[in-house]
């Protein structure tokens, strides 16, 4: 059980600080998402994961945030348990593998824009969402991460409920800081924010 705390608290909480952050750094995409929640939503229902097909921008937006945070960006290491080989190497059983989770993530040849945040990686020319085989945010394989549906069921709801009630932005006169600490995960430099009540809806 202490297994899927430590799992499954951290990863997706530091994922939500990712995203926060980027949505006070890119008002023009944070917009776009409130005006989806609104326009499925509204402001008197709750978001809830049978919205999430109908929302593909938001959908886009956070696999993007997933993308470029790259909060495990060398996964879990890994010992082979037989020996096998890979195009031309030989893998011996007892290899410490180190998976790069980075390198895809952020390979030119698979991303338009690798080194930018942006949701169109994740939507095609009619605003539809579009799977990426290079997103791999929870390794890949056999021992894919056990929490990936979980973690996209929290990240879908707890950014979409917040957005839906607050706008964030940075306090005045405080520059975005995008910089980043390696602990246990990637995480954003602790940062100032501005979590300001949306307007109520007028009818
Ligand atoms: C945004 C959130 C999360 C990210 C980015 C993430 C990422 C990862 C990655 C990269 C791995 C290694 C996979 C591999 O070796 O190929 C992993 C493994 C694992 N994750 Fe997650 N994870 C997240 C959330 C969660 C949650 C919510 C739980 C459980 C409640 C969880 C439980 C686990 C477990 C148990 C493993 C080990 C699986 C195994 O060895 O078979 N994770 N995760």
């Amino acid at each position: 059980a202490v297994d899927l705390f430590v799992a499954g608290s951290e990863t997706t909480s530091t994922t939500l600080r990712w995203g926060f952050l980027y949505m006070a750094k890119y008002p023009e995409v944070q917009e776009k998402v409130q005006e989806e929640i609104d326009r499925v939503n509204g402001q008197s229902r709750q978001p809830s994961l049978a919205d999430r097909a109908d929302m593909p921008y938001t959908d886009a937006v956070l696999h993007e945030v997933q993308r470029i945070g790259n909060i495990v960006p060398l996964s879990l290491h890994r010992t082979a348990a037989k020996g096998i080989q890979i195009g031309k190497h030989i893998i011996p059983k007892g290899t410490e593998i180190i998976p790069n989770l980075t390198s895809v993530m952020f390979d030119k040849s698979e991303w338009e824009t690798p080194d930018t945040f942006n949701p169109q990686h994740f939507l095609d020319k009619e605003g539809k969402f579009v799977k990426r085989t290079a997103f791999i945010p929870f390794g890949a394989g056999k021992r894919v991460c056990l929490g990936e549906n979980l973690a996209k069921m929290e990240l879908f709801l707890f950014f979409t409920s917040l957005l839906q009630r607050f706008s964030f932005s940075f306090p005045a006169g405080v520059m975005p800081s995008m910089e980043y600490s390696l602990g246990v995960t990637l995480n954003p430099a602790p940062y100032e924010i501005c979590a300001v009540p949306r307007q109520p809806e007028h009818h």
